[in-house]
């Protein structure tokens, strides 16, 4: 049980005293109501303890004198002898009544044992009077008054009249039980009770006694295993011994609770100190339990003492049972894995770091609705288009005019008009949606003359946002009805973000990755930031050891090198490669799947398994990168567009030229969610979306989103550069990793590392790799790669050199190679001799 549980436990048996407590009291208070309890409480004291002085006396004095007052007391009735027999005379040094209640107790009631009733008295008046604890009040009672019974009988065994012995009590049960069984079996049973009786109330231990005694006399072999054990038994008897007294303790309180007459004041001091008493209590019993635990293993040996040899071997046994016990605990006593923990002190960054927007909620005025539904009524009109219904709803920078043509009119109509239509209302933005998908209404989409500002401070505060359970969630800006937009990565799954120049595009990959900031631990999610441009992510260059991944060696976090960018991204394929290999190998279909495998600990760290972090890939001016590198580039984006979701690799591709020979059929095929800020042409907008619509967008983060089916008209959130400066200073200055999360090393085709140090004989993590194939005694590349986050090339050469080196055997197929030093001190010999240490 745990301390908690005991605390709690202890708690409750302690409220439910004070109302004990309280009945009692209220009981006393109307019997004594204005008799002050202190008082009360001595009065009764110095009773008891006058009345135990008085019957110890009577009953000495009994002895002496028993058989003179007997004869006066016999013949004679209480009442006569004590008032009407002024000529009598007794011996007893108490009087008559002395003498009258000595004769009771020791000869008509339990004979000598009847001196134990002074003895109660006199302990219970001490504690009344002095408070004074002398013994345990239940247990002194329980013991005296099975003495007082037994020691009757006995006496009573032993004499063959009634007599001041064994009094008349001892006497009958006597002649009873001689009848019943013989005097010899009365014997027995007064033996078998007074043994029974011992080890129910001591519980004494029989065989350390025993040991004990043959320790004295006869000093074997066999006693010295015995020996051996004493301390034991006798730090279990203090235990026990310990927890009598701790028992005996509470019921101490306990019945000074019941028995005495404690005022309020006096209780409530009480309440706090039993509540000290509780904690260093619980604390004893802490300590003692483990104690208690290991008491079994040890009584079970106790009764194969005889077989010492056995005995130690029986423990061995025991002690392997526990560690079994230990290993199924771990997941009890650990919990679930926590990736949070290296961390834990990590705090998100607080909504305060956004800004606030005065937002006029609305921004359109009645005279600016009805003049635009008169605008598109007439201009349909003068189309010979009738309309039977129009509702406007106004989003954050559009308002959405809803049509519901007069019968007879064909949809197809309108949707060809569309550009007249759009001249005709003579504004920029208009966008004709014919028929809004599932609606089978025409939606005009005309810009309101003061556009709002889309916070994402409200984006974020967003309780669609907050409640999400999305394993990436991004909350991206607000739709015409003015409704939040939030979605999850992993869904997507990967993102194509277009747009021209100075439309919001960097806006919207910040708003992206604030999102994630608002919601993920370091442990959870990584980024990999590719920017070609060199200038609009190096914001978060500080976020550097929380948040972003990089090749081993790197010095910028964020890569701006086209050579680099090829690395990187191939680096990313193996971490694919590797991720895919862990997950067959945890026999689980995805990175969801895997984590919740790891974080219950079913994946043993041992073998390479690890939690796995999301990885953000976002390349800005994607159209850089291929225009510089091609299909170096081209081929690695396409592999992890079409593999990487599973493991949970996600991109974002972001482009100001959306076309054909940026986004060729392959990426296309691959990013089925795609957003488009303002293009500059219908040509660009098909590409980008396989529709027309994103070249008449009004810009400043007007964009559309599409996810395959619908196209859905967002208006981004707008997230400042200095928010986002500061949302990363918030996060740089708290506690990180050491470094930034290291991606698998990648050799490109010329051989070239992307890591500096390899030394041209040896590489440079030779030592490490022989190190880790000989404490593993297996002579893998993979393991390798997995260890030192090496590329397959760069792995297999360290292999190579291995072997030449005589650490490990040759290639043997598909079967790893054998090794051929057996220990890491084997090993530093073998270096060290060839001269490589
Ligand atoms: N969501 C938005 N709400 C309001 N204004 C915005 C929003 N997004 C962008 N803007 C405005 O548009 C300007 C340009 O945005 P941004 O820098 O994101 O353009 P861009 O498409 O990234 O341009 P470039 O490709 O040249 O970097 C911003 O400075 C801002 O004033």
């Amino acid at each position: 049980m745990s301390k908690g549980n005991i605390l709690k436990q202890k708690k409750k048996t302690k409220k439910s005293k004070p109302s004990k407590k309280q009945k009692k009291g209220i009981s006393l208070i109307s019997l004594h109501a204005k008799v002050d309890r202190r008082k009360a409480k001595s009065i009764s004291g110095s009773i008891m303890l006058l009345l135990s002085i008085y019957l110890f006396i009577a009953f000495t004095s009994y002895l002496f004198s028993w058989q003179e007052d007997q004869n006066l007391i016999v013949s004679t009735s209480f009442f006569d002898f004590i008032f009407n027999s002024e000529d009598v005379e007794v011996k007893n040094w108490l009087g008559k009544f002395g003498a009258w209640t000595a004769h009771l107790f020791m000869y008509r009631w339990f004979g000598i044992a009847s001196f134990a009733f002074s003895f109660l008295l006199m302990i219970t008046g001490v504690r009344l009077l002095l408070n004074v604890r002398i013994l345990p009040l239940r247990k002194t009672y329980l013991v005296t008054l099975i003495a007082i019974l037994w020691f009757s009988a006995f006496f009573g065994l032993i004499s063959s009249s009634v007599s001041y012995l064994g009094g008349a009590f001892g006497f009958a049960t006597n002649q009873w039980l001689t009848a019943v069984l013989g005097y010899f079996g009365a014997s027995l049973l007064l033996l078998v009770l007074l043994f029974i009786a011992i080890v129910a109330l001591f519980n004494p231990d029989f065989k350390a006694i025993f040991a004990t005694y043959l320790g004295k006399n006869n000093k074997t072999e066999e006693d010295k295993d015995i020996n051996t054990l004493e301390p034991e038994l006798k730090e279990e008897e203090d235990i026990e011994q310990e927890q009598t007294k701790e028992k005996e303790k509470e019921e101490e309180e306990e019945e000074e609770q019941d028995v005495t007459f404690i005022d309020e004041n006096q209780a409530e001091n009480e309440t706090e100190e039993n509540l000290v008493d509780e904690i260093n209590n619980n604390d004893e019993f802490e300590s003692v339990s483990p104690e208690k635990e290991k008491s079994p293993t040890t009584t079970s040996n106790d009764s194969d003492e005889e077989e010492g040899e056995e005995f130690s071997v029986e423990l061995a046994s025991q002690e392997k049972e526990l560690s079994d016990d230990d290993l199924n605990k771990k997941l009890g006593d650990f919990g679930p894995y926590d990736p949070k923990l290296d961390l834990s002190s990590y705090t998100l960054p607080p909504i305060d770091l956004l800004r606030k927007f005065d937002s006029k909620k609305g921004g359109v005025s009645k005279e600016e609705l009805e003049e635009n539904k008169n605008n598109i009524v007439n201009t349909l009109a003068n189309y010979k288009i009738d309309i039977s219904k129009i509702k406007a709803t106004i989003g954050p920078t559009v308002t959405l005019y809803e049509i519901i043509p007069a019968p007879g009119v064909r949809i197809s109509k309108i949707k060809n008009l569309e550009d007249d239509i759009a001249l005709s209302l003579a504004a920029l933005g208009i966008r004709i949606i014919a028929p809004i998908p599932g609606k089978g209404t025409i939606g005009i989409e005309v810009p309101n003359s003061s556009p709002e500002i889309v916070s994402m401070r409200s984006l974020i505060a967003s309780e669609k946002f907050q409640n999400s359970k999305f394993e990436l969630p991004i909350v991206l800006g607000k739709t015409i009805t003015n409704e939040t937009y939030a979605f999850d990565l992993v869904k997507m799954p990967h993102l194509l973000v277009a747009g021209a120049t100075g439309q919001g595009k960097s806006v919207g990959l910040n708003a992206i990755l604030v999102s994630l900031l608002y919601k993920k631990h370091p442990s959870q999610v990584k980024f990999v930031l590719i920017d070609p441009k060199k200038v609009e992510l190096t914001l978060f260059n500080k976020i550097e050891r929380h948040f972003l991944a990089k090749l081993p060696d790197e010095e910028e976090a964020i890569i701006t090198d086209t050579s680099k960018v090829v690395n990187t991204l191939n680096s990313l394929c193996i971490e694919m490669d590797e991720r895919y290999d862990l997950l067959k190998d945890a026999q689980t279909r995805n990175i969801k799947e895997y984590n919740d495998k790891f974080i219950s600990r079913k994946l043993n760290p041992e073998n390479g398994h690890k939690y796995m972090p999301y990885i953000v890939v976002l390349i800005d001016e994607f159209s850089d990168l291929i225009m510089t590198a091609g299909k170096e580039v081209e081929h690695p984006i396409a592999r992890l567009a079409q593999l990487a979701r599973a493991i949970g690799i996600h991109l974002i591709v972001a482009t100001q030229r959306p076309s054909v020979n940026v986004i060729t059929g392959m990426i296309k095929a691959n990013f089925p969610a795609r957003i488009a800020f303002r293009v500059l042409s219908k040509i660009d907008s098909r590409t980008i979306l396989d529709t027309s619509g994103a070249d008449q967008l009004i810009g400043k983060g007007d964009m559309l989103i599409s996810t395959g089916n619908d196209v859905i008209r967002l208006q981004c959130g707008f997230v400042d550069t200095p928010e986002v400066e500061q949302i990363c200073d918030f996060i740089g200055d708290q506690r990180g990793y050491p470094d930034a999360m290291a991606l698998p090393e990648y050799v490109g085709e010329g051989g070239e590392s992307s890591s500096a140090d390899v030394d041209d004989d040896l590489d440079a993590k030779f030592i490490e790799a022989a190190e880790i194939i000989v404490m593993h005694q297996q002579g893998s590349a993979s393991l390798l790669q997995r260890k030192l986050k090496l590329g397959y090339n760069r792995a297999g050469r360290i292999v190579d050199q291995l072997e030449a080196h005589g650490i490990i055997g040759p290639f043997q197929g598909s079967k790893a190679r054998d090794v051929l030093i057996p220990t890491a001190e084997a090993l530093n010999e073998h270096l060290t001799t060839k001269g490589l240490l």
